[in-house]
């Protein structure tokens, strides 16, 4: 099909170098383990999910930020046992210094906002979609890399953030067409474990760990929840009245456990509250089991799942207002949350809910004859001015190919350039979905 040539030699007709070198070793055209490409059809569907991540943050005021994919290793650092840090894709540069790729986004818009300091005014409300990394022993196969969003409101210290920030992602749901029946919310706070802990006197530096510890409740057996909360150091009963807590699911048994004094149950009466306000009241429950499994959560905690349980959490977030400090800088009230680029795509898929997108083109462009090319271009020049996409076609092809392009480009129009019309300065438009074929003057074209 490249008009007869043989494949082996290039235009001027000389031997391919591949004959006359010796052979060379292909490469492994494979992206590397655990990472994807996108070609054009899988970064149509990123676009458009991506898309929708950004016109959410646009309606809630947010402003977009990014950060380097690269990151001192010292930035996520944390020794509360978190699987992210198991995970932590770090190396030593050249110049030996410890680096990582990011795990997550928030430490990164930890540290911008300690190094804006006082230049920022509060309360800021960023958004990120931005690519962020593992290294896992590829024998569990799983990826080793995925884009998150993030949206984050910094400097508002009352759970109006909360409640907005969840607004937005059910904002998000509904623009995909995924509903209060599809997915929920499983909201609850960090403050609750932190009454129980008190209550025992366990130190607040083993909150984290102990947090940690819970947030694996769903996924290794019960014993070795408590062992490990043992071993952190909590009494037998400690540990029995934390899972008995744990396990209640209406705010107001917790109240009748923990007492209507604390924070916990003001934070969550608070929320569910705001909740009415919003119209969202439907798509959250209290779950007392919901810690999340980052150690720097201080408050209301919240994490998205499909009611019909076959998918991994679809996102997470809460408050975080201790992290700033964890880094040597002033605290500042924080919360939070990441949304990943896989789940969502499964449950779409799960839901039928995949929308079928494909390459759209306005026109194509093409010379009848070979000394026409020059006017093809500026007839694609023109249409382009006017904000109409052009795929001109580059070289002498007939028009058979031209067609069979148009069809798979799903060009809408055909715009041919012949030696007869263009004496009288006309074009040939022929409109591909109704056959509709008529001569114009260019300028006249639009
Ligand atoms: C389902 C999925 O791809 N999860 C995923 C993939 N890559 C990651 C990379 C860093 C942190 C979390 C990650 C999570």
């Amino acid at each position: 099909e490249n008009g007869g040539r043989s494949s082996v030699r290039g235009r001027s007709g000389a031997l391919s170098p591949s004959l006359v070198a010796e052979e060379v070793q292909r490469i492994d055209v494979n992206p590397p383990k655990g990472t994807r490409d996108f070609p054009p059809e899988d970064m149509r569907l990123r676009n458009w999910l991506f898309n929708h991540f950004r016109e959410v943050s646009r309606l809630f005021g947010f402003e977009e930020v990014d950060y380097p994919v690269l990151e001192s290793e010292a930035l996520f650092i944390r020794k509360a046992g978190e699987e992210i840090r198991d995970q932590l894709y770090c190396f030593e540069d050249r110049g030996n210094r410890r680096v990582a790729l990011r795990p997550e986004l928030t430490p990164s818009l930890a540290r911008l906002v300690i190094q804006k300091g006082k230049s920022l005014s509060l309360p800021l409300k960023w958004f990120a979609v931005g690519q962020c990394w593992r290294y896992e022993r590829m024998t569990r196969g799983r990826r080793r890399e995925h884009y998150q969003w993030n949206m984050d409101i910094l400097g508002v210290p009352e759970v109006t953030a909360e409640a907005e920030l969840i607004a937005s992602i059910v904002t998000f749901f509904k623009r995909i067409g995924i509903k209060e029946s599809d997915v929920g919310f499983k909201v609850s706070s960090r403050k609750v474990l932190q009454e129980v802990l008190r209550c025992y006197s366990v130190p607040e530096n083993l909150f984290g760990k102990v947090c940690i510890i819970i947030d694996k409740i769903e996924k290794i057996p019960i014993a070795e929840i408590k062992r490990e909360l043992n071993v952190t150091g909590l009494s037998e009963e400690a540990i029995e009245e934390l899972l008995q807590v744990l396990s209640i699911k209406s705010l107001t048994k917790l109240e009748e456990i923990l007492g209507g004094a604390g924070e916990a149950i003001a934070d969550l009466k608070e929320l569910f509250s705001l909740a009415e306000k919003f119209g969202y009241s439907e798509w959250i429950q209290f779950d007392a089991s919901v810690v999340r499994g980052l150690a720097y959560y201080t408050g209301i905690v919240f994490e998205g799942f499909d009611r019909d349980g076959k998918l991994r959490a679809i996102c997470g977030g809460g408050r975080y207002d201790r992290l700033l400090s964890t880094f040597g800088g002033d605290d500042v009230p924080a919360c939070g949350f990441g949304f990943g680029d896989a789940v969502i795509v499964e449950l779409l898929k799960e839901k039928g809910l995949l929308p079928e997108l494909s390459l759209e083109v306005d026109n194509i462009v093409c010379a009848l004859d070979r000394d026409l090319q020059g006017v093809a271009a500026i007839v694609a020049t023109k249409l382009r001015e006017k904000g109409q996409s052009v795929d001109l076609v580059l070289e002498s092809k007939p028009l058979k190919w031209v067609f069979k392009r148009a069809a798979r480009t799903n060009a809408q129009r055909l715009i041919m350039v012949g030696n007869t019309e263009w004496q009288k300065g006309m074009v040939v438009v022929k409109v591909l979905s109704s056959g509709k074929q008529y001569e114009i003057k260019l300028d006249e074209l639009e």
